[in-house]
């Protein structure tokens, strides 16, 4: 059996997603990402305004309180890092800001408009987007597959064009192969597009998913925890992607274990702890703060009371 993984410069698979005759090649230059990736998707730069405000925000399973009146605002234009020890409720936030828990109380807004109750995909099109803690990928599809798939939200063409082969339908599969080529070029792995997303390296899959999750033209892309598993390289290889992404006009909220990252690429942090914030600052004032390092060293509030005596 062949492995596609050994040759990067195969065409496509006949099985999959795209038509078998669509060939595919790699730009030699490439344009801005915005511009071929997310041709819709309008621009703001005007940083400091919020784009999603969470409010009172609580989340509850069964007499487990995981979110408690939790409140704060994403920033336009910011990356934002979202960190607490283990079982501090970040994720829930995620979930519960996604679609994917329903809030016992609370507001969560996007540009002023509830987004509680709404369904994932609904969310998607409000324009957020998410990587998972555990990679979620199409495994058998190849990596330029799994980011059409993304891109595919913005197809219009009807089923019966897709069947009869329409000179649209081409067009608009031609435009998605381009569009996700640049992405996975953006995300530095375009060399394996053809490539079963299931053989691909680690690191590589972890940059396929926030690939397929900028393909679906997100104004805010949540990670969560991207650097999982990464050597030192690779975070610092990371590190310069969030910021490209962020310098091409995204909005990102991160969350991640890894301190040197997370205080290396945010511009804002925000803490919690047993389901509550309990800080929201720039990275310098965090690394200071003594309820953060309370909460990292897992000492009660007396012993940080005596310690700071
Ligand atoms: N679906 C669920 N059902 C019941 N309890 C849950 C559920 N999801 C999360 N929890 C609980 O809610 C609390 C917060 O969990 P959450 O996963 O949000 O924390 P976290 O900060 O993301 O932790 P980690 O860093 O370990 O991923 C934990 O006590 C967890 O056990």
């Amino acid at each position: 059996m062949t492995n596609p993984h050994d040759d990067p410069d195969a065409t496509p698979p006949a099985e999959g997603h795209l038509s078998p005759e669509v060939e595919v090649t790699v730009p030699d230059d490439l344009p801005d990402i915005a511009e071929v990736v997310a041709p819709d998707r309008t621009i703001r730069v005007d940083v400091g305004e919020p784009l999603v405000s969470l409010n009172d925000l609580t989340v509850t399973f069964g007499g487990l309180t995981a979110l408690d009146h939790v409140t704060f605002d994403i920033l336009r234009g910011e990356i934002l890092g979202l960190i607490g020890p283990n079982g501090a409720g970040k994720t829930t936030c995620f979930n519960a800001m996604t679609g994917v828990y329903r809030p016992s109380a609370g507001t969560v807004t996007m540009e002023g408009k509830s987004l509680v109750g709404k369904k994932k995909h609904a969310i998607t099109q409000a324009g957020i987007a998410r990587t998972f803690q555990n990679i979620r990928l199409f495994g058998e599809m190849t990596a330029l597959e799994n980011v059409v798939v993304g891109l595919d939200a913005r197809h219009r063409t009807s089923v019966p064009g897709a069947i009869f082969r329409t000179a649209r339908h081409r067009r608009e599969e031609r435009e998605a192969i381009d569009r996700g080529m640049a992405l996975l070029e953006f995300v530095g792995i375009a060399d394996k597009a053809t490539a079963p997303s299931r053989s691909l390296p680690y690191g590589y899959q972890r940059r396929l998913e926030i690939a397929r999750a900028l393909a679906t033209e997100p104004k805010l892309l949540c990670l969560d925890e991207p650097a999982a598993g990464f050597n030192p390289a690779e975070k610092q290889e990371l590190m310069a992607l969030i910021r490209s992404i962020r310098d091409d006009g995204y909005t990102v909220l991160l969350i991640e274990h890894d301190m040197k990252l997370v205080m290396g690429v945010t511009d804002r942090i925000v803490v919690l702890e047993f389901g509550r914030k309990i800080a929201d600052d720039v990275p310098a004032k965090i690394q200071q703060d003594p309820a953060v390092i309370a909460a990292y060293l897992g000492t009660d509030e007396e012993d940080e009371d005596d310690g700071a005596a």
